[in-house]
């Protein structure tokens, strides 16, 4: 038996259709509450419009006496309604008027959505009647169809916006219970949008991450410049390592390219989603190489105010490169066995054992084995990090491939500078052939930069190889540079060939014929910082 009188229900009560069961007995606060708190906990759970549909054809289906629901939401347009959810139980699957009225976008104003949306409390409708007053809404046909005679319409709504529109036919409406039911559903459905907003966003940025690999990968593999035996070899190790997790280690003259070779391995390899991360083991301290490789915990030793993440830490799924390997001091070298070995460390200073699942490329341009025999190599890390040794020409034992370095380099820094050079003269490629190239690949960039900055011409016409006396002449139309810009490019590019050193033997004082304080004087006036020649 219904209780009509029981304060929970409107004085509207909406008949719809014969034939109806009657609602149970809703007696007591007890039922209401309990569907509310069960329909609230469903709800919190709601991620996806699948996810609402289930929720809703459960929950409504509690409800008494229900015929029919449907959540209509407004269209981006703002203009237009179109079905959201709706109970599939009230015709067959596939009847014709349904699957119309479900892809249907009917116009807000058709005189029965705006009323819905604009009132606060639900608006009860008489299907016949609305017809009768001419509204043509096929929703409106596909009710009578149904048998629905009345239907209720409550609007979805959060702070910040109106959804849509709750559509139930039922026999009868507990009004506050289906106003809270409302309420939910209008969070859920507000969740669900940011959720959607957000796989859309997340699907963009994997696009784009995806799309900046590509650009990133072709561009390690088209910044490889060599043709020669060796350098075909040196490919063919890359494509048999670069899939595998194996630690690989590379050999080679300084400015042979080991980096280069390196980020070659890892763009090639499954991590490429991740930034291959680099640590140069040459640069620091022992105790900070420490922390850099392995973090440390706030308050481990005097100056650690911060937690700091080390770099086994960031490379975690990724490749850790580790450059100049021979240098690293010989107590850090066991730390390094350990994570190699066991994937595992601890931050300095910290108790938790962090689990990691890093590659390790290391590269050097000692001969480990000597360092080995001399003890300041282990001879166990050596045998783990040589597992797969590719080793790097020098640049003087693939002289062809000299050439065509040459041109890479004069149209990497034409673009760069603006300084329009097409090629080089064929007395600087001679020239170029017979130098030794102590400095490998690296000397000849820096030369061609340079030598690119002061030229005056369209075509290289002189390069400055140590021992060669061929400065770039200034010619009478010389572009407008003042004395003081040449002389600043003329000190980078000699410290750059010189990697860096100002005095001392072959430092760059030496190479400029000037004493090293001169040097240092000249280069406070001209600004000239690391970062200018590094
Ligand atoms: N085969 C090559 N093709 C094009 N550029 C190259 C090639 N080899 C090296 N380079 C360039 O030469 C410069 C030095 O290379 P890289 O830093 O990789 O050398 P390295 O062997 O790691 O040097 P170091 O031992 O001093 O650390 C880089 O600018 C790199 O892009």
């Amino acid at each position: 038996m219904k209780d009509t009188s029981t304060e929970y229900f409107a004085d509207d009560l909406i008949i719809v259709g014969e034939g109806m069961v009657d609602a149970e007995p809703v007696t007591e606060h007890g039922w209401e509450t309990t569907l509310l708190l069960d329909f609230g906990n469903a709800i919190a759970a709601v991620r996806s419009k699948e996810d609402l549909f289930d929720t809703v054809k459960l929950f409504l289906r509690r409800l008494n006496i229900l015929r029919g629901y449907a959540i209509r939401m407004i269209n981006d347009d703002g203009k237009t309604m179109s079905t959201y959810v709706h109970d599939r139980t009230v015709t067959a699957p596939d009847d014709p008027l349904i699957l119309e009225v479900a892809k249907t976008r009917y116009p807000i104003k058709d005189g029965i959505q705006d009323r819905v949306l604009n009132s606060d409390t639900p608006v009860f409708l008489m299907v016949d009647e609305e017809i009768a007053q001419g509204r043509d809404a096929g929703y409106l046909h596909f009710w009578k169809s149904v048998g629905f005679v009345k239907v209720a319409g409550m609007p979805l709504q959060t702070a910040s916006r109106k959804w849509g529109i709750l559509w139930l036919a039922m026999q009868e409406i507990n009004v506050p219970l289906v106003e809270s039911l409302c309420s939910l559903i209008s969070i859920a459905i507000s969740n669900i949008k940011t959720n959607e907003q957000i796989l859309v966003l997340k699907e963009k940025l994997e696009q784009e991450n995806q799309y900046l690999n590509e650009q990133l990968s072709n561009s390690y593999s088209a910044e490889i410049v060599g043709q020669h035996p060796a350098m075909h070899h040196v490919y063919k190790l890359i494509s048999r390592v670069a899939g595998a997790p194996s630690s690989v280690l590379i050999l080679g003259e300084t400015g042979t390219g080991k980096e280069l070779i390196a980020r070659a391995i890892h763009q090639a390899s499954p991590r490429n989603n991740k930034l291959m991360i680099k640590i140069n083991c040459a640069a620091m301290p022992a105790n900070l190489i420490e922390s850099e490789l392995f973090g440390h915990e706030k308050g481990a030793f005097t100056g650690a105010f911060e937690r700091r993440i080390g770099k086994f830490e960031q490379a975690n799924n990724s490749t850790l490169f580790l450059d100049e390997i021979g240098e690293l001091p010989l107590e850090l070298q066991v730390k390094l066995l350990r994570v190699i070995q066991e994937r595992e460390f601890e931050r300095i200073g910290g108790k938790t054992t962090i689990k990691v699942d890093v590659r390790i490329i290391a590269a050097t341009n000692r001969n480990l084995e000597d360092e080995v025999e001399a003890g300041r190599f282990r001879a166990d890390l050596y045998y783990r990090l040589n597992v797969f040794p590719i080793q790097l020409p020098a640049l003087r034992e693939r002289k062809e491939d000299l050439i065509p370095l040459a041109n890479f380099f004069i149209s990497r820094y034409s673009r760069q500078t603006g300084i329009s050079v097409k090629g080089m003269t064929a007395e600087v490629a001679r020239a170029l052939q017979g130098y030794d190239w102590p400095g490998n690949v690296r000397e000849l960039e820096h030369l061609i930069e340079r030598s690119i900055l002061l030229t005056n011409d369209n075509t290289l016409t002189a390069v400055h190889l140590p021992g060669i006396k061929n400065e770039p002449s200034v010619q009478d139309d010389a572009p407008p540079l003042t004395m003081e810009s040449r002389e600043r490019y003329h000190i980078i590019g000699t410290l750059k060939r010189c990697s860096g050193k100002i005095g001392g033997e072959g430092g760059a004082a030496e190479i400029l014929d000037i004493p090293s304080t001169t040097l240092h004087s000249k280069m406070r006036r001209l600004k000239i910082t690391k970062k200018d020649y590094k």
